[in-house]
């Protein structure tokens, strides 16, 4: 029997379901705090419904919660998790702990197909988009979900190539009846898919991360294929246009690869794109994927270029590199067995 998930659903769609079968209507309000506030596994545990109720329910409905198959720890405490999701297919998450944050990477695609030369993930190409559930159940599935405290959608793919997906996982995330968590834990990093970065900014008080990565098209381009349709000036020209005050925060990250794109001109040129911008901008060391040309830069020319941009006014960081040795930092993740 194919089940439909409860985990995943917003309170329009549980009221549309407890209707169609016949359940009173604060049925939903009482679901979705069992689902998403009690963080319940079963419907058996839904004592304030009925026991005739539950079994309807149970017709047609599970919680829709699946544990990771297999949990890697790095040297640093970061976590990184395997979870199955539909058609045999898997994805992974990485749980980030820091000081007092715990930080959780989601996917949001099982492969990507923009092709990023340098992202092990791109190299598996597109094998599907998540949906609201299977986003949702890596935050609710991976150890210590009740102690996260921010979330970033820098797992596997292209979170605006699903947007409506992440969009509902978003709302779940922050409504009321869900984890009613401020939209400033969560922040979507994005390649660039102009016309969703305009909803985006509509629709979300979310954090924005851009993956810029060179401030020069052609270059850009040979990194990232998706210059050709969507420019890197295009989406500054765009963000420009955006009111970032109320605390919303925009930040560029930038993968630093030795000889390529880690000079001062580079560094220059990259200023002069982000001129007058309220950003903060994120210096990447690259983790190197195989069979690839491209090799990090060195600390010490990290440390020139984020000093040279710190001096032009920039807010910009080295990114600590975490979870390395189980291949689970910023581009590594892939499914592959290590
Ligand atoms: C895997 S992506 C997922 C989110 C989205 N698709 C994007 O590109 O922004 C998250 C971040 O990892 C970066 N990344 C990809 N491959 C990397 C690598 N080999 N080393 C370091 N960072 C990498 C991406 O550029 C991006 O900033
Ligand atoms: S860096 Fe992001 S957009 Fe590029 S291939 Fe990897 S996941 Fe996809």
């Amino acid at each position: 029997m194919n089940q439909q998930h409860l985990l995943g659903m917003t309170l329009t769609e549980l009221q549309e379901a407890v209707t169609e079968l016949g359940l009173p209507k604060y049925a939903a309000r009482q679901i979705a705090d069992w689902v998403y506030v009690k963080r319940v596994r079963s419907i058996d545990e839904m004592t304030n419904i009925s026991v005739r109720n539950r079994d309807i329910l149970k017709k047609k409905f599970d919680v829709g919660r699946v544990e990771p198959v297999d949990i890697k720890t790095s040297v640093d405490g970061t976590q990184k998790m395997l979870f199955p999701v539909k058609n045999g297919k898997f994805i992974e998450s990485v749980n980030i702990p820091e000081d007092e944050r715990l930080t959780i990477c989601v996917s949001s695609q099982v492969g990507c197909k923009m092709n990023c030369s340098f992202c092990m993930t791109g190299r598996m190409g597109f094998l599907g988009s998540l949906s609201a559930n299977e986003i949702l159940n890596q935050v609710y599935s991976v150890p210590n979900a009740e102690s996260i405290t921010n979330l970033v959608f820098m797992g596997m793919g292209e979170p605006l190539n699903n947007y409506d997906n992440v969009m509902k996982a978003i709302e779940l995330l922050t409504a009321d009846y869900g984890l009613a968590w401020s939209p400033k834990r969560i922040t979507l990093s994005t390649i660039g898919v102009i016309p969703n970065i305009r909803r985006f900014l509509a629709e979300s008080k979310c954090h924005l991360a851009i993956s810029l990565h060179s401030p020069v098209s052609s270059q850009r381009e040979t990194l990232m294929p998706i210059e050709k349709t969507f420019k890197a000036a295009d989406i500054i020209e765009l963000l420009r246009e955006h009111d970032w005050s109320h605390q919303r925060r925009l930040s560029f990250e930038y993968i630093m690869f030795d000889g390529l794109n880690d000079s001062l001109l580079y560094a220059r040129e990259l200023s002069r794109l982000l001129a007058g911008l309220d950003c903060r901008v994120n210096l990447i060391r690259f983790h190197k994927i195989p069979d690839s040309d491209l090799s990090p830069s060195t600390e010490e020319t990290m440390v020139r270029f984020r000093d040279f941009l710190t001096a032009k006014g920039f807010t910009c960081t080295i990114r600590a590199s975490r979870g390395e040795d189980i291949y689970a930092a910023c581009g590594m993740l892939s499914t592959a067995k290590i």
